[in-house]
C-alpha cells in the first residue's frame, strides 16, 4: 500500500485538548483510514530501554513519570542535536499505512522541518488552543521546568498554521473536529 496522502502536525498547549480532538477527528474519519501517531512513543520507549525502567509507568500521567521528565528531555535534546528528526523518523516508521495520519505531540520547529522535508506537501499544521483558564478547569498546573522549556514554548513563535482552533468549549471544540474533518475529505476526494 502507498504511503499517506495527508499528514495532519497538530500542536498546542498542555491541556488545549488534543487527545480530544485528534480522537474525535480520528473516528469521523474511520479507523480504516486514519492513525493517531504519537513522536514521545518511540521517544519513552527508548529512553525506557536505555535506562532499565517501566515503559508502561512512564507512558501514564503519573509521579513516576514526573520523577523522569527532566532527564528524559535533556536526554532527547542531546539525541535530537546528533539527529533532529529521529524521533520523527522512529515514530512514522512503526506508523500503519493508511490515507491520513494525525501526529498528535508536535512541539518543534524542527519536527515541521523534517515532516516537510519528508513528506512534502502532504503535511498541513494544526493549532489548537484554549485560554489558561480553560485549561486550568482541565487540571493544568503551570509548572516551572516544564511550561517554560523548550518542549512546550517552542512553537508559541511558529505562524505558519494552515489550520488554528480554538477549543474553549464543547461547541468549538465540535465545530473545529467538523472543520478538521472537512479539511481531510477536501484533500483526500477533491470537492
Ligand atoms: N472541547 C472540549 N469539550 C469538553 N472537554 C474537553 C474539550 N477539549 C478537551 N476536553 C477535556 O479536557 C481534558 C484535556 O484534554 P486533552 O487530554 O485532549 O488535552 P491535551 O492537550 O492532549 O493534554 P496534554 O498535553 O496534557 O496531553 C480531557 O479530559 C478532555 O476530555
Amino acid at each position: 500500500m502507498e504511503g499517506p496522502k495527508i499528514i495532519l502536525l497538530v500542536s498546542g498547549k498542555r491541556k488545549s485538548g488534543k487527545d480530544y480532538i485528534c480522537e474525535r477527528v480520528k473516528s469521523l474519519i474511520g479507523e480504516d483510514k486514519c492513525s493517531i501517531i504519537r513522536i514521545s512513543a518511540p521517544l519513552k520507549r527508548l529512553y525506557a530501554q536505555q535506562h532499565n525502567l517501566d515503559l508502561k509507568e512512564l507512558m501514564s500521567d503519573t509521579p513516576y513519570k514526573e520523577k523522569y521528565r527532566l532527564d528524559m528531555i535533556n536526554w532527547s535534546d542531546e539525541v535530537r542535536k546528533e539527529n533532529p528528526g529521529y524521533f520523527c523518523k522512529a515514530a512514522c516508521d512503526e506508523a500503519l499505512t493508511k490515507p491520513v495520519w494525525i501526529i498528535s505531540d508536535v512541539r518543534r520547529k524542527t519536527d515541521i522541518s523534517w515532516f516537510r522535508e519528508t513528506y512534502a506537501d502532504k503535511i498541513k499544521t494544526v493549532r489548537i488552543s484554549a485560554e489558561d483558564g480553560v485549561r486550568r478547569s482541565r487540571g493544568w498546573q503551570y509548572t516551572e521546568g516544564v511550561d517554560d522549556v523548550a518542549s512546550e514554548c517552542n512553537l508559541d513563535d511558529f505562524i505558519d498554521w494552515d489550520i488554528q482552533i480554538i477549543n474553549d468549549n464543547e461547541v468549538e471544540g465540535k465545530n473545529a473536529v467538523e472543520r478538521v474533518v472537512s479539511y481531510i475529505e477536501l484533500f483526500l476526494h477533491g470537492v
